[in-house]
């Protein structure tokens, strides 16, 4: 496509250049010998009126013809983008001021104002250009504020606000360059549609005037005879399906370009979806994973966040999973989840949720699997919900569309699982929109619909980190009633290290992207062998410890996402590195029952003091 787009609009470029000054003469040459002829060997189009050949005066109008439509779109561009783009810098009012402008705009036919103001401009190219400009700025204007919209919410203009940046660097720093990608497919579209709108206006009488002529004006003037010559009205007509085709490829081919920028072709890795006969499926096995891996292409090469994550959660369990940012937990999490993006490509050596293989279901079984076996809670819960929705209505939207339960008996298994989070209140609640509701509320709603399907695994990703201590507890409380009472395992995902030691059952320790040691949660301050975990718990202020010295902090920082350096992740950040530790990565492994690691040099236990004391023993 790229090859045919770049050969119409060069041949369309050296026509317009080279039209003129090649056929201009022959075009405008009138021979009183020769009007109105039809095809002949000389004239292969025919003749006008005057006898002149209606090729060259083809081949010559691409300048007139083009130059104009291309100036009509940029003109309205220009306009229509800086009107939406405004709406996303100005404040409150001026913005719905703006918006509703551009709505009042929208509401007239794009080519009755193109019409109404090319005869208030009067007849003639500049005054059809310009009238077009008018039509078309609307349109770019809807766009630009609808994309500008997504730019404006976010946390990057925020702090640009904060910084005191002025309005017009916010929007040819900020705003602009961010859509400016859509605005230029959109601006190449539009070209296209320009010519023929100009073509149109020509056509009617209100653009270019004799002498000057363009394809509309020609295909008009070829109307009168053609039922007797089709060609004088058919060739200006091809010319002009021919440039708008090539204007609307152009379009196509930058889109194409722009999706294969922000989404190159992951490498492929040899790594199968071959479920291991050797692990019978256990019925006390809620979730099996092995060897998870995440590759997701970016536009600066491929990132491996998660590189062969194992882990296994029982029926009623509580596993934290811990590490520092970035080191892959919410990813790992997602991919079980199967919602990471189209994109991203997720391998494993066995994926069993509720004893099924995942290789061994249909998509559909699968998705209806996880529809009802598993649900998730957000760190953020004001972006769990859709604003605009009642809580009601997504509380009870998973068990009648999975399950055909009554809108009834719906809203009381919602009320029921309402009293059970501590909010009785729970008719006027159903009745409520999310934005009603502080954060712990709208938390514990998120736990009430999680809850509402009884999955078998609810996998929390943060669901603390956005709310006070106090309510955190409460949240902690909730999910570890959830779990007694419909023994729901429960995958815990928190940067709180006392809170996960004190709350779950287990700990899963990530770093780089692996899990690099999974242990009894009660041993996480005493027990732990990996010195990344060691590392991690000395790392945690306390409130009752002496200040002096001051917490541990682990030099260095984490692992690049995008490396493929063998050996054991955190091997540059270890006090205790052996030399294979650069070179060989060390495989999860059994210290004892219930207590794996990742280290070809584990810690001996500490004492009970705690690991403070063992760092300090050992330095
Ligand atoms: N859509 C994405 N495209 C490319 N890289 C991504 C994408 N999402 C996450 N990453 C990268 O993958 C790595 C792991 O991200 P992930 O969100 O799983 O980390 P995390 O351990 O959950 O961190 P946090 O605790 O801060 O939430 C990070 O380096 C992140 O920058």
């Amino acid at each position: 496509m790229g090859v045919i787009t770049l050969a119409m609009l060069g041949s369309l470029a050296v026509l317009a250049v080279a039209g003129a000054v090649v056929w201009g003469q022959q075009a405008d040459r009138p021979d009183p010998s020769a009007v109105l002829r039809g095809p002949t060997a000389g004239h292969p189009l025919g003749t006008d009126r005057l006898g002149r050949d209606l090729l060259a005066r083809l081949l010559a109008a691409t300048w007139p013809s083009l130059l104009p439509a291309v100036a009509a779109t940029l003109l309205g561009a220009a306009a229509g983008i800086t009107l939406g783009a405004l709406t996303a810098v100005v404040g409150g009012r001026a913005a719905r001021l703006l918006g509703a402008l551009i709505n009042l705009l929208l509401a007239f036919p794009a080519l009755l104002v193109a019409m109404f103001f090319a005869a208030l401009f009067g007849a003639g190219a500049g005054g059809a250009v310009f009238a077009l400009a008018v039509a078309c700025a609307p349109g770019f204007a809807r766009i630009t504020q609808t994309l500008a919209a997504q730019v404006a919410g976010t946390d990057f203009m925020a702090a640009a606000r904060v910084l005191g940046l002025r309005r017009h660097r916010l929007l040819l720093r900020h705003v602009l360059p961010h859509i400016a990608e859509p605005l230029m497919l959109n601006t190449a579209v539009a070209a296209g549609s320009a010519l023929v709108a100009l073509s149109g206006l020509s056509f009617l009488g209100l653009g270019v005037q004799p002498p000057s002529y363009d394809w509309g004006l020609m295909l008009s003037q070829g109307l009168d005879r053609i039922y007797t010559e089709p060609l004088p009205a058919v060739a200006p007509g091809i010319a002009i399906v021919y440039a708008t085709v090539a204007f609307q490829l152009l379009g196509e081919m930058l889109a194409g370009a722009a999706v294969r920028q922000a989404r190159p072709r992951p490498e492929e890795e040899p790594v199968a979806h071959a479920a291991r006969a050797d692990r019978p499926a256990s019925t006390d096995h809620v979730l099996e994973v092995e060897d998870l891996r995440v590759v997701l292409p970016t536009a600066d090469g491929v990132v491996r966040p998660v590189r062969g994550v194992t882990l296994t959660l029982r029926r009623g369990e509580l596993v934290g999973l811990v590490g520092e940012s970035g080191s892959g937990k919410s990813l790992a999490a997602l991919a079980v989840a199967d919602l990471l993006p189209d994109d991203a490509r997720v391998t494993w050596t066995t994926h069993r949720f509720l004893g099924a293989d995942a290789e061994s279901l249909t998509r559909e079984q699968r998705r209806r699997q996880l529809a009802t076996g598993m649900a998730l809670i957000f760190q953020n819960p004001a972006s769990a919900f859709n604003p605009s929705l009642r809580l009601g209505r997504q509380m009870t939207e998973a068990v009648r569309a999975h399950r055909g339960t009554p809108r009834a008996e719906a809203v009381e298994q919602a009320l029921a699982q309402l009293q059970r989070v501590g909010l009785p209140a729970g008719r006027r609640l159903l009745r409520s929109r999310p934005f009603q509701l502080s954060g712990g509320q709208r938390q514990r709603v998120a736990i009430a619909a999680a809850s509402m399907m009884r999955p078998d695994l609810i996998i929390a990703d943060e669901p603390t980190t956005a709310l006070d201590v106090t309510v955190q507890r409460q949240i902690m409380d909730l999910l570890r009633r959830v779990r007694r009472e419909d023994a729901t395992a429960i995958l815990f995902i928190s940067h709180d290290i006392a809170l996960v030691a004190d709350a779950c059952d287990r700990v899963l320790v990530m770093y780089g992207g692996t899990i690099v040691e999974n242990l009894p949660a009660r041993e996480l301050a005493a027990g732990a062998r990996h010195p990344y975990t060691r590392m991690l718990v000395a790392s945690v202020p306390d409130l009752a410890a002496d200040r002096d010295p001051p917490p541990l902090t682990i030099e260095g920082g984490p692992p690049d996402p995008c490396g493929t350096a063998p050996g054991c992740p955190f091997h540059d950040r270890c006090p205790h590195r052996l030399d294979r530790c650069a070179v060989d990565s060390p495989v999860l492994s059994p210290l004892r029952p219930e207590h794996e690691v990742a280290c070809w040099r584990p810690l001996p236990a500490a004492p009970l003091g705690g690991a403070r004391e063992t760092e300090e023993v050992e330095k």
